[in-house]
């Protein structure tokens, strides 16, 4: 790769250069005033790290367990939508850079390549299905019910998108879709696939077409039936909801604003982790995501009790800038600032980052 990336903002600046205009809008993006989306980045800002020190870390150790799966390392891809918008080969690349990284990778369900095809390019790889509640309960039990057989270990149900965020990016743009950058799995449903409207945006349109904005929680059981896959909820930023969650039997809780893209809050992501894990008291693993960037910001999220972090932008970066090299690359450059992290504040192991490593300030 020209201009060798450093850390992940440098992938940023390269992909950017690189990523057609509205799509870079639709991926940078958040929603109104996009509070929320800055404030993912400032409540690092105000967290930082307590170094222990004569500690021995002459040997560091990232790996963790999640859901029962060995993982080289406790951050995730977070399930983001089309990934051909970033690069050609798409959801594809994304797979065989996650695999070559033996990192957890979450497929969002509106995604350029079937989950078949996706799981195909990477087979042996751990893999979850995120999914989005569809009207059509026909379409959505179908899907439900292949993920178990195409090779996918957890189903994540992401409960923050009733509706989709006011993307003002997207609609000033008119963004429309072309025809690779399709839901692969949305073609038996063609009446879904608005590509192009006036004035608004195509994703958003796709959304209020597709979306159930009326399930609650008794509309788990529906999908229990329907497979005996973990479930995890994605999304969750209150301790009423996390115990709500654990009430109802997840497998996990994902805590989560979307990467600033739903609702336009002035809080971040991270702000609300201790409440969430206050509540869930051990009983589930609590992942984290929004505004992930670096190992110092991966410890800081582990510090304050999440199991592992997803990151959602840095892998489409990769995408863009190397295809499957490059996302494997950014998956690698955290994870080695991690372990330079963890050795630096005197934790070598996953399970020795407690909350004693953190201060809030
Ligand atoms: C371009 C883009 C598309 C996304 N698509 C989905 C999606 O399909 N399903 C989902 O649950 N979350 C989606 N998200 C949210 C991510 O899963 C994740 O919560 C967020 O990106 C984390 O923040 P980060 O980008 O700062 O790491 C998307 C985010 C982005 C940036
Ligand atoms: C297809 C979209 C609803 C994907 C999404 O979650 C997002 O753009 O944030």
């Amino acid at each position: 790769m020209a201009d060798e990336p450093l850390c992940v903002d440098d992938f940023e600046a390269l992909a950017h250069a690189r990523v057609r205009a509205e799509y870079w809008d639709y991926i940078a993006g958040g929603a109104g005033s996009e509070r929320a989306l800055a404030a993912n980045r400032t409540a690092f800002e105000r967290a930082a790290l307590r170094p222990r020190i004569l500690v021995d870390v002459s040997t560091v150790s990232t790996a963790t367990t999640l859901l029962g799966r060995d993982l080289a390392g406790p951050v995730a891809i977070a399930p983001t939508a089309y990934h051909r918008m970033s690069h050609p080969d798409g959801e594809l690349a994304t797979a065989r850079g996650a695999a070559d990284a033996g990192a957890l990778y979450i497929t969002s369900f509106f995604s350029n390549h079937t989950m078949e095809d996706i799981s195909a390019a990477a087979p042996d790889a751990p893999r979850w299905l995120q999914l989005y509640w569809l009207h059509d309960r026909g379409l959505f039990g179908d899907v439900v019910e292949r993920a178990a057989g195409a090779g996918y270990e957890a189903l994540v149900l992401t409960v923050d998108t009733p509706v989709l965020g006011l993307r003002l990016r997207d609609a000033r743009n008119s963004l429309s879709l072309d025809p690779e950058t399709i839901p692969a799995n949305l073609t038996a449903a063609p009446t879904l696939l608005t590509t192009r409207t006036e004035n608004s945006s195509a994703v958003s349109a796709q959304a209020v077409q597709a979306f159930d904005a009326s399930i609650t929680w008794d509309d788990l059981a529906w999908l229990r039936e329907r497979s005996r896959l973990p479930l995890i909820l994605k999304g969750i930023v209150t301790a009423e909801d996390a115990r709500l969650a654990l009430d109802y039997g997840v497998a996990a809780i994902a805590v989560s604003n979307h990467g600033g893209r739903q609702l336009d809050n002035p809080i971040g992501a991270l702000d609300v982790l201790a409440e969430v894990v206050a509540a869930v008291d051990g009983r589930c693993p609590v992942l984290f995501d929004g505004g992930v960037r670096t190992g110092h910001d991966v410890a800081v999220a582990l510090a304050l009790g999440a199991d592992a972090v997803l990151v959602g932008r840095p892998v489409l970066w990769g995408l863009a800038v190397g295809g499957a090299e490059g996302v494997a690359r950014v998956l690698g450059l955290l994870r080695t600032e991690l372990e330079r992290v963890m050795a630096l504040i005197g934790r070598p192991t996953i399970a020795s980052i407690d909350a004693s490593a953190v201060v809030l300030r």
